[in-house]
């Protein structure tokens, strides 16, 4: 049953943290469109959803695309209030061996796909005169950088750059810009980041991943739904007098 009359687009939202924020969102009250690469996989995830849910078949690096998903969204769901820029790829390599190739994928979905998304929404929120909320995936890698994980540090440093000046441009306009930076979260991206440290490092299955949540002052790992709780505040207007924030929620790891 929907009350709260917002709509919101999840990037990334067939899996993990984005179908967790979509899920939690629609829980919220908010009508929720979910876009991501593969139509089977937005299919399943939408089909877990009880209220009101659009898909939208969507790759993040293709700004006229993502123009498009925000238009789709207003079409569908009568309405577009939050963007949610969640979808992300990693990349386990040492600086020393990065490729242009591999440097150029990784900034074309972590960086450009946000940057597209703040574009898309604020100018969709600027032609219908509304106020709006953006919130983009961060990292603890956005506030320290960890060996093996250059280039996606770097690309997570920079969301919180375009998230800093991008509340700045868009106070005016009513629009709050802020970014969620989550710790060590058991989704299918750490399974495949464990897995990749284990080959370029020698380290066993499993091991990176304790190594790191064996550092969580809590003592666990995140849940994709602890992160959907803290994107749910910076979506609602109670989060309306913070902008330009890269909040750390990561049990107790990062501290800044
Ligand atoms: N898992 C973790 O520990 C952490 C994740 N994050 C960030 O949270 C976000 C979500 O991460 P997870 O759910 O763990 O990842 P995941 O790999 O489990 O899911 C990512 C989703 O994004 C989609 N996606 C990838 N490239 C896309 C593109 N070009 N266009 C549209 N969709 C695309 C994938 O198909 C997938 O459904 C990412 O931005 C990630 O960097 C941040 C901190 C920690
Ligand atoms: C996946 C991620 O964001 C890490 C390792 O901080």
């Amino acid at each position: 049953m929907t009350t709260d009359n917002r709509v919101a687009l999840v990037t990334g939202a067939a899996r993990g943290i984005g179908l967790a924020i979509a899920q939690r969102l629609s829980r919220d009250g908010l009508a929720v469109a979910l876009a991501d690469l593969d139509q089977d996989a937005l299919d399943r995830a939408a089909a877990t959803i009880d209220g009101p849910v659009a898909t939208i078949r969507l790759d993040v690096t293709d700004r006229a695309a993502v123009i498009d998903a925000v238009a789709r969204t207003e079409a569908d769901l009568g309405g577009f209030d939050v963007m949610i820029n969640n979808a992300g790829i990693a990349q386990v390599q040492p600086i020393a061996d990065i490729t242009e190739a591999e440097m150029d994928r990784i900034h074309a979905v972590n960086v450009k796909g946000v940057l597209w998304g703040i574009q898309a929404a604020a100018a969709q929120f600027k032609a219908k005169g509304r106020t709006g909320k953006i919130v983009s995936a961060a990292s603890i890698a956005a506030h320290e950088g960890y060996a093996m994980l250059g280039a996606y540090c770097g690309t997570k440093f920079a969301v919180r750059a375009l998230t800093q000046v991008a509340a700045k441009e868009f106070a005016a306009q009513g629009i709050t810009v802020n970014a969620y930076c989550p710790g060590v979260v058991g989704t299918d991206m750490w399974t495949q980041i464990d897995a990749r440290f284990a080959e370029v490092t020698g380290a066993k299955v499993g091991e990176t991943f304790d190594a790191f949540v064996g550092g969580i002052a809590l003592g666990r790992s995140q849940t994709a739904e602890d992160v959907a709780r803290l994107v749910s505040y910076l979506a609602s207007p109670d989060s309306d007098y913070m902008t330009g924030q890269c909040v750390i929620m990561d049990g107790g790891l990062v501290y800044r």
